[in-house]
């Protein structure tokens, strides 16, 4: 698959130049100039330009580059072909070797191109996003972000700490670039269900990122990974010498919503239409953050959020593999598991669209779900019950408080069972096998936490003990399984990359103030009527990783028109909210695709 990728590379390359792209292209196939401010030994060292074997020989000579590299100038095709047969290498000389060790040696092999040549980098990415969003991204980034202190060679964003307290406003002009489009942000203290990670939590703004130049066509030069450290609670972190961040506890209350506040402050000062994106902060600092921004600055909680939008898409699509029509969606019931910032945000969003389409209030619409923490179920008999959770806590008259899971699955017989609660497991063979009495056709698993070993089951326990009818989705990539009645039991990754880069990417180029309910409700419309009725009743609910460019430009012109209805757009670039305004559904397609970034080499100019 990958030599046919290559073989069909200048072609697809030339069409690329076409399509997609900010850099404005000369003719067809030719691309515009990049501007560079550095010359020499500086180009060859800065991943943004540099080229590698690739710059030729007149670029050379006006760059100050001759002599500085071999003589022989390799095409971009031909150092594409010689990365991938390095990486297939790797793949044969590992084989055998614990998954572990094997997936890491991939991830630094894919670093250090990202560390030398951003344009290839980004290029393998998206041609093998399939095979390679499993490294830069879940599960194995939470490995990396595991070992970040080991792993550690050369810094990647920026990291602001407790010490920075009134620095930041000049910190944040220490970033090279003039330009920020999307910032990701993580304090580490809930990293994927790996918990409080500290400072080495930064590897998730990076992959998230790596997801959005690869998925939204955000121009890398314009993306910037931020970490928050404000302490770790993480005693073995703490104690290992080769830690790199701050050795403290956690700042609490005002402290640590001071330090925030300063960050966001500085962040808009200086780049006004920036987009920032929350990520992997534990449940309490996720929505008391998310309550204290979202109307004052153009973030959203990507964990909160996003996850309830492709939650949402999902169980809509459940409805649909059952052949029933999306009214049925009312009659669901759905159990989840897991009551924090991921799971309240999903449950919280399916509540309010049952309500919409029943026309029911919001507390009648709670009826059908069930929400489980790590105490068991909830109910109102629980003694200081959290504030967030109170609309779902059930009648201890209906099932006791603390139920297991396997209780409530077994006493309400779900049509859905979701699991967002970081556990590994949890979802065992008793409770799979009482999803076989569920009241639905076609039950529907989410065991939706990452990485791999926290998701609450895997693929192929799943269709084992739950049936071969079931629907099933999970965070991390599984294999499809081969069933036993001789057909495939699809794997859905229910994830939020299939939505935070249309978030992101239509928020930005609608240059909205805000992020809108509308429009994150647009997003999850747009993802949930993407498949076909013929996928979907084959139970594939997501389209395929390899479609994430298409599906990213289609849930980004969802969003952009919600933000255009919800009239909060100030306009990206040339483009002003009138345009916007006028654009039809097809060509706001058009304008989404035509300003994502495609990695190519440009001419480099050099500019004083
Ligand atoms: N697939 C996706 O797109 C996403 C997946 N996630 C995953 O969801 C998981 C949870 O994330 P957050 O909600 O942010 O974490 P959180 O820490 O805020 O919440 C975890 C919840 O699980 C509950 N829990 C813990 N042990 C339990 C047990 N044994 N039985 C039942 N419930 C239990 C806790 O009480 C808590 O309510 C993580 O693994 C994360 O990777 C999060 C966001 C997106
Ligand atoms: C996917 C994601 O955002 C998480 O697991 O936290
Ligand atoms: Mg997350």
């Amino acid at each position: 698959m990958m030599w046919r990728n290559i073989a069909g590379f200048s072609k697809a390359a030339a069409a690329a130049a076409r399509t997609h792209g900010s850099r404005r292209y000369l003719s067809s196939a030719i691309p515009g100039p990049c501007i560079v401010h550095k010359r020499g030994a500086d180009i060859l060292h800065d991943p943004w330009f540099n080229k590698d074997t690739g710059f030729p020989l007149t670029e050379r000579d006006r760059l100050g580059l001759r002599g500085l590299l071999p003589p022989r100038v390799i095409s971009f095709e031909q150092q594409y072909a010689r990365f991938i047969e390095s990486f297939r290498s790797l793949e044969r000389n590992t084989q055998g070797q614990p998954d572990n060790v094997v997936s890491l040696a991939k991830w630094r092999i894919l670093n250090r191109l990202h560390d030398r040549n951003e344009t290839l980098y980004y290029r393998v990415l998206i041609d093998n996003i399939k095979d390679f969003a499993p490294i830069i991204y879940t599960p194995t980034v939470g490995l990396v972000c595991q070992n970040y202190s080991g792993l550690y060679r050369r810094p990647r964003g920026m990291y602001f700490s407790a010490k920075d307290k009134g620095e930041m406003m000049s910190m944040i002009y220490n970033w090279p670039a003039h330009q920020v489009d999307m910032i990701v942000i993580t304090d580490g203290s809930r990293i994927l269900g790996l918990g409080d990670l500290g400072v080495q939590g930064i590897g998730i703004p990076i992959g998230k990122l790596d997801m959005y130049v690869a998925s939204a066509g955000i121009n890398p030069q314009r993306v910037l990974p931020i970490m928050l450290d404000v302490g770790t609670n993480n005693q073995k972190l703490l104690q290992n010498p080769l830690y790199l961040g701050l050795r403290q506890p956690r700042l609490e209350g005002e402290e640590y919503l001071e330090i925030v506040d300063e960050f966001m402050e500085a962040a808009f000062t200086r780049w006004p239409k920036a987009v920032v994106q929350f990520e992997d902060f534990q449940a309490k600092w996720a929505f008391e953050t998310l309550d204290r921004y979202r109307k004052k600055f153009c973030m959203f909680n990507d964990d909160v959020q996003g996850t309830a939008g492709v939650a949402l898409a999902g169980l809509l699509g459940t409805v649909r593999a059952q052949g029933r029509p999306l009214s049925d969606f009312v009659n669901q019931k759905i159990v989840v598991v897991g009551a924090g910032s991921a799971g309240l945000g999903v449950t919280k969003t399916a509540v309010q669209a049952v309500a919409r389409m029943a026309g029911i209030s919001f507390a009648e619409a709670t009826k059908n779900f069930y929400l489980i923490d790590k105490d068991g179920l909830v109910t109102t008999e629980r003694s200081k019950l959290d504030p967030a959770v109170v609309p779902f806590a059930k009648n201890p008259a209906e099932i006791r408080e603390g139920a297991s899971i396997v209780e409530v699955v077994k006493t309400v017989r779900p049509h859905v069972l979701l699991g967002l609660s970081g556990v590994g497991g949890i979802f065992n063979e008793e409770v799979l096998k009482a999803m076989r009495e569920s009241d639905s056709c076609k039950p529907a698993i989410f065991a939706m936490s990452n990485p791999t070993l926290n998701a609450e089951c895997t693929a192929a326990d799943a269709f084992k003990h739950a049936g071969e009818n079931i629907v099933f989705g999970s965070g991390s990539p599984f294999e499809n399984v081969q069933l036993e009645n001789g057909s495939v039991g699809h794997v859905n990754q229910a994830n939020n990359m299939y939505l935070f880069p249309g978030i992101g990417l239509g928020t930005l180029l609608s240059g909205a103030r805000i992020v809108t309910d509308g429009m994150l409700l647009a997003a999850a419309e747009c993802l949930a009527s993407y498949m076909t009725d013929e996928e979907v009743q084959k139970g594939i609910l997501y389209p395929s990783i390899n479609n994430i460019r298409h599906i990213t430009a289609e849930v980004g012109a969802a969003v952009l028109r919600a933000a255009v209805t919800d009239d909060i757009v100030e306009g990206h670039g040339d483009v002003g909210p009138r345009d916007l305004s006028h654009m039809s559904k097809e060509e706001t397609v058009d304008y989404i695709t035509r300003n994502m970034w495609f990695p190519i080499y440009s001419p480099l100019v050099h500019e004083k």
